[in-house]
């Protein structure tokens, strides 16, 4: 079967995947839908379950059940010769060889990956140049600094341009030249129609590629969208007045961090917040130091949508509205 006849549209396809490790629920009831051409970063808690959804996706893990499609096919029956053609994955592992270089890893790697050695010499030069890392080619990687190592690793998994790109938080212990080096492969694998699944806890990367998101609470896909959409719906602005000596007595509605206080509530108006202070009796005796009006953003989106999780006691309830797919 063709996989535009069964599936337009979607490189990844989950449906209703469930994944326990003895009695342990790590995934349930699990949708995921992600648009070919795609980013999507897949954002969730330490231990939320992201790798063992990877590990799904790619083949590596079966589920307990559950039906998962990429590019139309089924990753655990997949040929293995379509397979690697399709998938390419850089788990959050490290796995370059250490005694080889820089070059003799990315074109042993091509070799294993099916390219040809006219056509792995060429990705190789052209993966060399978008890491950065021209002047340590020939050497052995076991001496590349943790974030060159980071980088050849994300590197290897990107040389034979698969349609469907799996990354496993690709910028741990990368410093920010290494970090920018991985976003600029990233984009670029963008731009030529790749499909990339991206974790990280760094909400910045995700905003710096404009991904779509996907967050990972309680085992399954709680809330999904584009950011722009995910930051009007969740995110929130908010005030901050600091004072020069000590913030006044307990003003209802707002309280106290150290030497600022803020709303202890959602607001829509930081303006009529701001003026609605001034004119408690708290305040005649205060000096103000300073008033910030601060922005929603997705980190502001993040915390709301993991504090809502929080409050709610059952699994596969955790946000009032759930967003489509699209938007940016
Ligand atoms: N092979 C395994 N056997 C038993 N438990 C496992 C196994 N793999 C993962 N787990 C458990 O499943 C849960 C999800 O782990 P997973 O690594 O998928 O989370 P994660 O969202 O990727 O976390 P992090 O952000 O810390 O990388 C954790 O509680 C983990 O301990």
């Amino acid at each position: 079967m063709s996989t535009t006849a069964t599936n337009p549209g979607w490189s990844v396809i989950c449906d209703q995947v469930e994944k326990s490790f003895g009695s342990k629920k790590v995934l349930t009831n699990l949708d995921l839908r992600v648009p070919s051409g795609s980013i999507l970063g897949l954002l969730g808690k330490n231990g939320a379950g992201k790798s063992t959804l990877i590990s799904i996706m790619t083949g590596l893990l079966n589920p307990d059940s559950g039906s998962i499609r990429i590019e139309g096919r089924d990753p655990v029956h997949m040929p293995h010769h379509i397979f690697g053609s399709l998938i390419g994955l850089a788990p959050q592992d490290l796995g370059i060889y250490p005694n080889l270089s820089v070059l003799d890893n990315l074109r042993g790697f091509g070799g294993v990956q099916g390219l040809t050695m006219k056509q792995a010499k060429v990705r190789t030069d052209e993966l060399i140049a978008l890491m950065g890392l021209q002047a340590q080619a020939k050497t052995p990687a076991r001496n590349l600094s943790g974030g060159q190592k980071r980088r050849l690793h994300t590197a290897i998994a990107m040389l034979h341009n698969p349609r469907v790109l799996f990354l496993d938080e690709p910028t741990v212990g990368a410093d920010v030249e290494a970090r920018s080096g991985i976003l600029d492969m990233v984009r670029a694998m963008a731009s030529e129609g790749t499909t990339i699944i991206y974790t990280s806890h760094y909400l910045q990367e995700i905003a710096a590629l404009k991904a779509n998101l996907a967050f990972l609470i309680d085992g399954r896909i709680s809330v999904q969208g584009g950011l722009n959409e995910i930051v009007r719906q969740y995110a929130r602005a908010s005030v901050r007045v600091t004072f020069t000596a000590e913030p006044p007595a307990h003003i209802p509605g707002w309280q106290m961090r150290g030497k600022y206080i803020e709303p202890d509530h959602p607001i829509s108006s930081p303006e009529a917040e701001i003026a609605n202070l001034f004119q408690q009796p708290q305040m005649r005796e205060t000096t103000v130091a300073d008033i910030s009006v601060i922005q929603p953003d997705l980190e502001s989106a993040y915390m709301n949508i993991m504090g809502q999780s929080e409050k709610t006691t059952t699994p596969n309830q955790t946000t009032p509205a759930q967003l489509t797919h699209q938007g940016s």
